[in-house]
């Protein structure tokens, strides 16, 4: 198969105080979302001037991309859209249309497998297809590289970075705490074909970074960013509850990574950077958080070699032992049924 563009596929982030709302209805249309979670979560957008730092990170990804692929010699242009906020996925691929691409391979910013984070994006581009129509060029998706080694030695790199910035006469009662975006747990159970491996590759990364950076510790990996009505269960426990447990067995200090992420976006400078790092400080715990990969070169290089795997069959990188395909079984991460009000 011949491929003659590459796409970055994004989630998207509001880049103006009244892009906020209508971002925030695009994301939760049909998911039965509370109203009084969206105003909160805008509060929280509305704290950075209602500027979301996602679509920047990916113009930065993106050029950081094009730069490798010029250096290593890959021709291929690159294209970028977003699933909720401009420049939206069907704009993109009517570009790409209009400038003749024919095949395209699409890198989504999640590593992981499930339906928000995997089938989701499958969605996105037979939806943008199917609304450019006749012309539109073919899509697939590059693979989940959650066990890349492109993707975990920066996460690693960040964790030791992190522990480094914390009281080293405190070691002993420090410990690693891995967070990922927490999902319904109907979704994390329909999650691949067999069920469970968001859960299961966000466990494999979390054990990957932890015997690399700080094998003596303690981890956990918990979760973040809830959303959704009250009465549907998601993924627990959420960050916050853990760090009240934590404090009460004696934890001192607790190394924060946000290894469900590529990007600081705002998942992780609002949870994170101020509601997590607020509830450690009222426990008196020492607190550091670790960075997400970004454009580390690793992480860059990584979308390259990803390429290569299909374009020239280079073989693959990868330090676990989950097994990764190329394409989903079409019956995999079905969506998550919906609560008919809302
Ligand atoms: C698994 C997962 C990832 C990680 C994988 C990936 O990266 O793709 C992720 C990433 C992100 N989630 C983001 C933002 C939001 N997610 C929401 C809501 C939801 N997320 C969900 C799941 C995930 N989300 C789910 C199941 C919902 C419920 C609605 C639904 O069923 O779809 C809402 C609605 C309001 C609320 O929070 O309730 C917002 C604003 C941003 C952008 C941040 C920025 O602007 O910088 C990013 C990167
Ligand atoms: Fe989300």
């Amino acid at each position: 198969m011949a491929y003659d563009a590459f796409l970055l596929l994004s989630f998207g982030g509001p880049e103006h105080p009244d892009d906020v709302m209508p971002f925030l209805r695009n994301v939760t249309r049909g998911r039965g979302v509370p109203e009084e979670r969206l105003t909160e979560v805008a509060e929280h957008y509305m704290h950075f001037g209602g500027v979301s730092p996602i679509n920047q990170q990916c113009r930065d990804l993106l050029a950081a991309v094009q730069a490798d692929f010029a250096g290593n010699g890959v021709a291929l242009p690159a294209y970028w859209g977003n699933r909720n906020w401009g420049p939206m996925l069907a704009d993109t691929v009517a570009q790409m249309r209009d400038d003749g691409v024919t095949s395209a391979l699409g890198f989504a910013t999640s590593a992981y497998g499930g339906y928000s984070s995997c089938k989701q994006y499958w969605e996105d581009i037979s939806q943008a297809r199917a609304k450019v129509g006749p012309g539109a060029p073919a899509i697939t998706k590059l693979r989940q590289f959650h066990d890349h080694p492109g993707f975990v030695q920066p996460h690693t790199d960040a964790v030791a970075a992190a522990l480094a910035k914390l009281d080293p006469s405190r070691r002993e009662s420090t410990r690693v705490v891995f967070t990922a975006h927490s999902i319904p747990s109907s979704m994390a159970a329909t999650a691949g074909p067999t069920g469970g491996r968001y859960e299961a590759q966000l466990h494999e990364t979390a054990a990957l970074v932890h015997a690399a950076a700080a094998p003596d510790l303690p981890w956990d990996l918990v979760w973040q960013s809830r959303s959704g009505p009250p009465q549907v269960p998601w993924l627990e426990p959420d960050i916050n509850d853990h760090l009240r447990i934590l404090a009460e067995k004696g934890v001192t200090d607790v190394v924060v990574s946000p290894i469900g992420f590529v990007s600081d976006h705002l998942e992780v400078i609002w949870d994170l950077d101020n509601e997590a790092k607020e509830t450690a400080a009222d426990l008196g715990l020492g607190y550091a958080r670790a960075d997400t990969p970004g454009t580390d070169p690793r992480f860059v290089a990584m979308i390259r070699e990803l390429v290569l795997e299909r374009t020239e069959g280079v073989s693959r990188e990868k330090l676990g032992t989950l097994p990764v395909w190329d394409v989903c079984p079409a019956d995999c991460c079905p969506p998550p049924r919906r609560p008919s009000h809302s």
